[in-house]
């Protein structure tokens, strides 16, 4: 699935400009942007639910069609299940207008309420449920009919740790079988365990995309130094920026080009002299690369 300059206003405001990105077959993406930034309007136009005022979806490589996103799985921002109706009878109708026989769209129903813990819950109504067990339902939803993508709109938001993981592990079944997953979160610790892939929004256009090795390589030469008296001389050494100093510990960042080498060794060399024990580069994690991102 692609998006290429995929935009749209609201009156005379522009909430999302100038999208563009890729998900892989395969891959988990994670899609990362401060409140407001876009996300959720973006997902709408992905699932055709709001009409793109720029831009295209491309499936397969041509424009998206109704049929297509008919295998998509969608976990909407304003989830959509109804609370008074019984769980297993609501994803089983979910299943049959997704095009799945009765008795099969209640087996696999049945299948994911397990998975998720609620195998005793199937009869229940959803509004009797905690939240995050709402949630895992909402969650099912999406998963009925074998989907051939899926875009999460914040899955993980109000779930424990044994839901997340257990979500995770069934993701992975999907992703195995060569399913893209778009989800978006506001938890960088879950993207950076889960995605191979980031998408970052700021106020509505794209301000980083790639894998998250390509991003944590793209950030500064960065590394830690570590000495038996205070590190504090690193600020001596004109040309390296230092990020941080905390007693006998230090963060630098060396330019790229021409200049790190001879840098790096200045640092060496003079570390010698003051007790230097550690000189070890730390890659940004994805914490650091999205604050940089939406500075
Ligand atoms: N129907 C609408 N009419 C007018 N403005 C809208 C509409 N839908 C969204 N917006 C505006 O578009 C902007 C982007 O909203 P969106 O919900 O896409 O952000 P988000 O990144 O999903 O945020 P959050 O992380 O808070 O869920 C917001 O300023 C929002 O107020």
């Amino acid at each position: 699935m692609r998006v290429r300059g995929l935009g749209r206003d609201f009156g005379d405001r522009t909430v999302v400009d100038d999208l563009g990105f890729r998900l892989r077959p395969g891959v988990m993406t994670g899609f990362l942007g401060s409140n407001g930034a876009g996300k959720t309007t973006s997902m709408r136009m992905i699932m055709g639910v709001l009409e793109p005022s720029r831009g295209e979806v491309l499936w397969n490589g041509v424009p998206i069609t109704g049929a297509d996103r008919a295998r998509f799985g969608y976990m909407p921002e304003e989830r959509g299940l109804y609370p008074k109706q019984r769980i297993l009878d609501q994803l089983a109708y979910l299943g049959r207008l997704r095009g799945l026989e009765a008795p099969v769209a209640k087996e696999q129903a049945r299948e994911l309420l397990d998975r998720f813990g609620l195998g005793e819950r199937t009869g229940d109504k959803l509004e009797s449920l905690s939240l995050g067990n709402q949630q895992r339902v909402q969650i099912a939803a999406a998963l009925l009919h074998e989907p051939e993508c899926l875009i999460l709109d914040e899955p993980f938001s109000g779930l424990d740790p044994v839901a997340v993981d257990s979500m995770v592990a069934l993701l992975g079944t999907f992703l195995r079988r060569g399913v893209s997953i778009l989800f978006s979160s506001h938890q960088l610790d879950l993207v950076e365990r889960l995605c191979e892939d980031v998408v970052i929004l700021e106020e509505g256009r794209l301000a980083v995309a790639g894998t998250a090795q390509e991003l944590r390589d793209a950030g500064p030469l960065r590394y830690r130094i570590g000495s038996t008296r205070d590190a504090g001389w690193v600020r001596e050494v004109p040309g390296v920026e230092v990020v941080d100093v905390d007693g006998p510990t230090a963060l630098v960042d060396l330019p790229r080009g021409g200049e790190t080498e001879g840098l790096r060794r200045e640092l060496m060399t003079r570390g010698v002299d003051r007790g230097m024990t550690e000189f070890a580069r730390v890659q940004p994690s994805l914490a650091e690369i999205y604050r940089e991102a939406v500075r």
